[in-house]
């Protein structure tokens, strides 16, 4: 009989079932064809687009996948995700891996019941069925129902703890010193820093505590189930099943589309898309005054677009490889555990203890059965999580990519694209580094000297090749010249927020230095907290200012009306919006008067203020002359005769750079008062 059915299942073709293999070779042909043609289609454009005008042309496109990379990448962010074996994150693996190890176990129980109750229906026996069907089972759901829900649980659990620890990681160094800044102005490899520190670390987060159980459960199963299972269809078959999958998983990985970099552009596009809708955000009353909505529209609209387009050449992608995958892992892989699991039912060669004995017990073979099953359920589990891999190395990339980034400027390099004059030439990738530095800062109180200081951009342009001059406490200094020859640059070296290339800054720490520019910053938090800032209440306490001392403060900018207005000190507001643009000034000047800087650096800070500038006051002239030439030297009579330095001309931006000495403050308040009788005062 044996012999028999052996020769029933090899599977004899009939004409009809030749022509349905037919068909399935030419459907096959037809979608890896398409697959091809995609490709194809991805190479033309990647090389048409390193030479469009996209500033990011010439970046090497680093490949993202499932490679040595991705490795490196991973080993470097699991410590950040698990500091420590005595963590909550180990807990939590331990937990998930006990919970995971509680589904086998059920789901092996649950096969051996099916097997049970199957048989207690083909032999008639209501008993046995109802003992199993509503006691056994009634008892049992409460496990599986909680381990279930536990799974869950556990898996969110994790996912929140790695976000938790990555976001701090990534919040304390994008934000330590001026990081932030130096991120956004000197480097140019990352852009849209807020969608990577919010959206990405979040979704890295969500697929690595996925993975772990996505992986980890189907190998508990395997294990669990080969065992066992070899023992019933021979130690061989569960072999041949996992070498099965091996083996159509190299092919899924060599057939599959780079999943994993278009995963990266999509976050990519996302954090456009996303900027676009900040931008709006942020100059919504200037956009409102040009009546520049559908403009806008076109814009946003424009960057959705893409993202579309991407998703949907993703979807067709998915939607392919999807039907290779389910057909070569899931129906495949069912054909062949059907085919192991028959054997031995059908061979007597291949007879084992369980199966394939004449007298066997159909309820074994019935849990054998579904055990095969569940068998290639996880390996083919296994596969299909190799293949959300992919999509991961996507996350992982970009994540990783930020925190190589934040930790590159943290030690002083910084790597910029410099866009190539000649449109048809590659960008290239400039790298600086501490070593390229050439300069030097010297802290010492009381004066600022500049000694031979190159005043260069982060785009590598010259705009002074060597600057020298001195300035000491009390010595007012006006600096003067055409737009854009560099006098904003010039505080962006003496802040040290751009690199130092040559010659020696000697300068007060930077805490004595303060600068206050033409559009104040406006904390979120209370109205104390804007005079304060950066300090906190508890820090302006201990330095004696409570809101007696502040009001004053307020009433020398001739801002004390403010605060009956508003509410009092501790309203929160949006204070961008609430305050005028010459209000956001004043309170700027009262903030200035608090720190008691050694130094002042007002850039147009008043230029919304109801009062012009008196170049009296200054003694000093620092002017450049746009050309890379410049000269210090003091005011004479004959200066303020000159047009451009009218006190009404505005055409040429001009700064201050102060001594303020106490008196200062008691100076500017004669000068307000001045003001409403009509003449000039000191700051502009
Ligand atoms: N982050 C940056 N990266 C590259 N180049 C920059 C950057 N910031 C400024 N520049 C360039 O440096 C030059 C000098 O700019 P800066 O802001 O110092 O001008 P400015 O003299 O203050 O002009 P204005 O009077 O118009 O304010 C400009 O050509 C500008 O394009």
């Amino acid at each position: 009989m044996g012999q028999n059915l052996t020769r029933d299942i090899s599977f004899p073709l009939s004409s009809k079932k030749r022509s349905l293999l037919f068909v399935f070779i030419i459907v096959v042909g037809y979608l890896v064809k398409q697959y091809v043609a995609e490709e194809k289609r991805r190479k033309a454009a990647q090389k048409a687009s390193s030479v469009s005008s996209d500033p990011e042309r010439g970046r090497r496109t680093k490949k993202i996948g499932v490679d040595a990379r991705f490795f490196a990448q991973v080993r470097k962010l699991l410590p950040i995700c698990i500091p420590g074996f005595a963590s909550k994150e180990t807990v939590l693996l331990i937990s998930l891996a006990m919970v995971l190890i509680a589904r086998t176990w059920l789901d092996i129980w649950f096969s051996g019941f099916n097997g049970h109750v199957v048989k207690a229906i083909v032999s008639r026996d209501r008993k046995t069925f109802i003992a199993l069907a509503v006691v056994e089972f009634g008892f049992m759901m409460w496990p599986m129902s909680i381990v279930n829900n536990s799974l869950k649980l556990t898996i969110s659990a994790l996912s929140l703890a790695f976000r938790s620890r990555l976001t701090r990681h990534a919040n304390k160094n994008y934000l330590k010193d001026i990081v932030f800044y130096k991120i956004s102005n000197l480097d140019n490899r990352i852009q849209n820093a807020d969608q990577l520190l919010t959206q990405d670390i979040d979704k890295f987060a969500e697929n690595l505590s996925h993975l772990y159980s996505d992986f980890a459960k189907p190998l508990v199963d395997m294990v669990l189930f080969a065992y066992k299972l070899g023992e019933a269809i021979g130690r061989e078959a569960p072999i041949y099943m996992i070498a099965y999958f091996v083996g159509s998983g190299i092919l899924l990985r060599a057939l599959s589309p780079p999943f994993g970099k278009y995963t990266a552009i999509e976050q990519k596009l996302e954090g456009d898309f996303r900027f676009t809708h900040s931008r709006i955000i942020a100059h919504s009353e200037e956009i409102a005054f040009y009546g520049g909505g559908e403009r806008e529209q076109i814009v946003v609209d424009g960057s959705f677009d893409k993202i579309v387009r991407h998703i949907k050449k993703i979807y067709r992608l998915r939607f392919i490889n999807g039907i290779i995958d389910s057909v070569l892992v899931k129906y495949c892989a069912t054909m062949t555990a059907y085919y192991l699991l028959a054997r031995p039912v059908f061979d007597p060669r291949y007879a084992t203890e369980f199966m394939g004995k004449l007298d066997a017990d159909s309820t074994k073979i019935m849990e054998d059965y579904s055990r095969n099953l569940n068998l290639s359920q996880a390996i083919g589990r296994l596969i299909l999580a190799g293949r959300d891999l992919t999509r991961f190395a996507g996350y992982t990339a970009r994540v990783a990519e930020l925190f190589d980034v934040l930790e590159d400027v943290n030690n002083g390099r910084y790597e910029r694209t410099i866009v190539n004059k000649d449109a048809n030439e590659a960008n290239t990738s400039k790298v600086v580094s501490q070593n390229d530095l050439g300069g030097k800062i010297v802290a010492r109180d009381g004066v600022i000297i500049f000694e031979k200081v190159p005043i260069v951009t982060p785009s590598q342009d010259v705009l002074v090749k060597e600057l020298s001059f001195k300035v000491e406490t009390g010595m007012n200094c006006l600096i003067f010249g055409p737009n854009g020859c560099g006098k904003s640059s010039l505080f962006r070296i003496l802040g040290e927020l751009w690199p130092l290339f040559g010659g020696t800054v000697t300068k007060p720490s930077a805490s004595k230095l303060f600068y206050v520019p033409q559009k104040p910053y406006l904390a979120l938090g209370t109205f104390r907290d804007q005079v304060i800032y950066p300090d906190t209440k508890t820090m302006a306490r201990s330095k004696g200012f409570d809101d007696s001392k502040l009001m004053e403060l307020l009433d020398v900018v001739q801002l004390s009306n403010l605060i009956a207005r508003e509410g009092g000190w501790d309203v929160i507001r949006d204070w961008a919006d609430v305050l005028s643009g010459g209000e956001k000034q004043r309170v700027a000047m009262a903030r200035l008067f608090y720190h008691r800087p050694q130094f002042a650096i007002l850039d147009e800070c008043t230029s919304a203020v109801s009062v012009d500038v008196e170049v009296k006051y200054h003694e000093w002239l620092l002017r450049f002359d746009g050309e890379g030439g410049y000269e210090f030297r003091r005011i004479n009579e004959d200066d303020l005769a000159t047009p451009l330095l009218h006190p009404h001309n505005k055409m040429g931006k001009k700064k201050f750079a102060i001594g303020q000495d106490d008196d200062d403050m008691g100076e500017y308040a004669d000068n307000e008062k001045n003001s409403s009788s009509g003449s000039n005062i000191s700051y502009e």
